[in-house]
């Protein structure tokens, strides 16, 4: 685009020129129009943005969606789908662990807004559904600031519900596997209560997020604010960031770069990896549906964190060796969802192969370490508090 009005200019010029005797002022002029035209078209991205496709959606269809933490790993996936499905997204975010960067392929599209703001203050925006993710999901990152997590838990759930209330918008919590804590139901299905330890270090994200959840239904049976529920079990892809110190994240960096993976405890723990195309195809079909209890979102297949690290360092094929650690203190020792009602009520179950959805995760981590400027990130063990030595944070 540069090109094509630079040449044009010039050609104006010359034609100009041509036809001149004393042309040095008006040269002087068109010269300047030059440099301001290819001024515009640098300063000026969205002369030549594109967006990625956005379906058409009629008045009626078409919805007007507040995504808290929508600029994070999983709302910004959010954000992409409910873009492209036509509605009119508004983000909202603080940017402790979300980035600009997730979303800004929609800055300046006519169907979206970016809001720098904290749910732990109150917002007044007009909206029909509420996506409610704000908060810190990875366990060093919600134990670096336990007070911080509990308040945007609670304080800022308690906002999004009176949003939700005034504007009567319907509001989806995206609460967690781990209110189960560590569990002694296995798998965990929604009836179960949970086995959390209330003062223990992971207490400020897990007791945060049961106490979001009875915050919903008392504003559902005091005030009649419609409320959906997803229980969201271990999550992954791409934008998670390097520093993110979840497992995936920690061993794919680490086996990229021929670092030791680092297991906490003996490795026999167990998790379910969904890839984040599944849960986001997830939580929308759980907004869009009648259910207003809690629902599993997760992929039911388990596995060790030590088979899970010898299978990233063969899909990768490093040489990394597996580095033991202290285990973590509280750490969940099995947990695998059972998915049963959300296959029931909502026809939905995950559709992505782990291994295909961690080669894709390997390809963005890659990616992230071809960008950096040292082409290192070496992810520094931290487990937020080990069992035995207990490093403590800030
Ligand atoms: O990924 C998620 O979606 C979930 O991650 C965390 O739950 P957790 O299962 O403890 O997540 P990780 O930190 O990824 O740990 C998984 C297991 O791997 C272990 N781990 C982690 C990191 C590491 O470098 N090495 C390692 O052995 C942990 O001790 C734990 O047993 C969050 O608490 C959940 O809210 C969130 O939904």
């Amino acid at each position: 685009m540069l090109k094509i009005k630079e040449y044009t200019v010039r050609h104006l010029v010359a034609s100009v020129l041509a036809n001149q005797k004393d042309s040095s002022s008006l040269r002087q002029i068109i010269l300047l129009m030059v440099h301001v035209v290819r001024e515009i078209c640098l300063l000026s991205p969205s002369f030549s943005q594109k967006y990625p496709p956005v379906k058409f959606l009629s008045e009626k269809d078409r919805k007007r969606i507040l995504i808290t933490g929508g600029a994070g790993f999983v709302g910004s996936h959010l954000t992409d789908k409910l873009m492209m499905d036509g509605h009119e997204v508004t983000v909202v975010d603080n940017f402790f662990t979300g980035r600009k960067r997730n979303v800004e392929h929609w800055i300046g599209h006519e169907n979206f807004e970016l809001i720098n703001h904290d749910v732990v203050e109150p917002l007044y925006i007009e909206v029909d559904q509420i996506y409610h993710l704000a908060s810190p999901a990875s366990p060093p990152n919600y134990m670096y600031n336990p007070i911080k997590t509990l308040k945007t838990n609670t304080i800022g759930t308690l906002n999004m519900l009176g949003l939700a209330k005034r504007v009567g918008a319907r509001l989806l919590l995206a609460s967690t596997s781990e209110v189960y804590g560590d569990p002694e139901v296995h798998p965990q299905n929604e009836e179960y209560w949970g086995h959390v330890n209330p003062i223990g270090p992971r207490a400020c994200y897990d007791e945060g997020k049961r106490v979001a959840e009875t915050m919903c239904y008392a504003y559902m049976k005091q005030e009649g604010v419609e409320v959906r529920v997803a229980r969201i079990f271990n999550t992954f892809g791409s934008r998670m960031h390097m520093n993110d110190g979840r497992v995936v994240s920690n061993f794919i960096l680490q086996a990229l770069q021929g670092e030791p993976l680092t297991v906490y405890g003996t490795g026999s723990q167990t998790r379910a990896f969904q890839y984040v195309s599944d849960l986001v195809n997830g939580l929308v079909l759980l907004m869009n549906s009648n259910i207003s209890s809690p629902v599993n979102l997760g992929n039911p297949e388990e596995h060790t964190i030590l088979e899970f690290a010898r299978l990233i360092k063969s899909l990768v094929v490093s040489r990394s060796q597996i580095q033991f650690l202290p285990e973590a203190q509280d750490d969940p020792q099995r947990r695998r969802p059972d998915i049963r009602k959300a296959k029931m009520m909502l026809g939905w179950e995950p559709v992505v192969p782990l291994e295909e959805g961690l080669n894709k995760t390997i390809q963005y981590f890659s990616r992230e370490l071809e960008h950096q400027a040292n082409n290192q990130y070496i992810p520094k063990p931290k487990a937020a508090r080990m069992k035995k030595g207990r490093p403590r944070h800030n």
